[in-house]
């Protein structure tokens, strides 16, 4: 699997207001956005464009697009706060949702909601959801996109601890990873260390669980 940590120091400063405890929801929010926007930007760097005539006020010229605008995939709750910006730098693209809630003691992905386009069939997918833990939500999203004929699927998020990079790799499945930072691991409760804590809840405030 390839994986591609992104490095550059305007990222990492997002990420250092991430992980920061003191952040309230505001500027945690606002980071995320600026970080996706980063991050979405390397990610797409390597996408297949298409050439096309244009008239500058001075001269004709070609012009350049995406071949493919990217399916954008934002896992609930958390990758909900990486939708806006992605869709800003990829206007042309659509948006499918998959709704996961993590078990607190099973740590197993209980799946509530999923809106996705029926055929997946030659359309790249960007999936968005800042936390790679124990991979096994992400495992679970990218099988129902598989399911669906996707075959070029990407993984952004903002943090991935290294057994999640490992169950995504094992899992065989077509995809690529795009992260701000690889962890040192896992706590008990699963939690990435250092990590930042909840995302979801970081971001929206805690909420009973089912
Ligand atoms: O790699 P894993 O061990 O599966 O953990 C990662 C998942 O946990 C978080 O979601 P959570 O279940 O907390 O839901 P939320 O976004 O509603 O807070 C996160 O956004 C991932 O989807
Ligand atoms: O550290 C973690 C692990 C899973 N989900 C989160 O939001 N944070
Ligand atoms: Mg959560």
């Amino acid at each position: 699997m390839d994986v591609l940590v992104v490095d550059h120091p305007l990222a990492q400063s997002r990420l250092t207001a991430m992980r920061d405890a003191r952040t309230d929801s505001a500027a945690f929010r606002a980071a995320l956005h600026e970080l996706t926007t980063m991050l979405v930007y390397e990610a797409t760097r390597t996408s297949a464009v298409e050439h096309y005539q244009i008239d500058t006020p001075v001269a004709p010229t070609r012009g350049t697009r995406l071949a493919a605008p990217p399916l954008l995939v934002p896992v609930l709750r958390a990758g909900l706060g990486m939708a806006d910006s992605a869709l800003a730098l990829l206007p042309e693209s659509s948006m499918g949702f998959v709704g996961l809630a993590r078990d607190e003691h099973t740590f197993e992905p209980r799946a509530y909601m999923e809106s996705l386009p029926v055929d997946l069939t030659n359309l790249p997918v960007l999936v968005l959801d800042p936390m790679l833990a124990t991979g096994g939500s992400l495992e679970h999203c990218c099988r129902l996109l598989t399911e669906r004929g996707a075959t070029d699927i990407t993984v952004l998020c903002v943090l991935a601890a290294p057994a999640g990079v490992e169950r995504l790799e094992r899992s065989g499945l077509p995809l690529r990873l795009v992260t701000a930072a690889i962890d040192e691991g896992l706590n008990d409760k699963a939690f990435i260390v250092p990590g930042l804590g909840d995302a979801g809840d970081r971001q929206f405030g805690g909420m009973p669980r089912f």
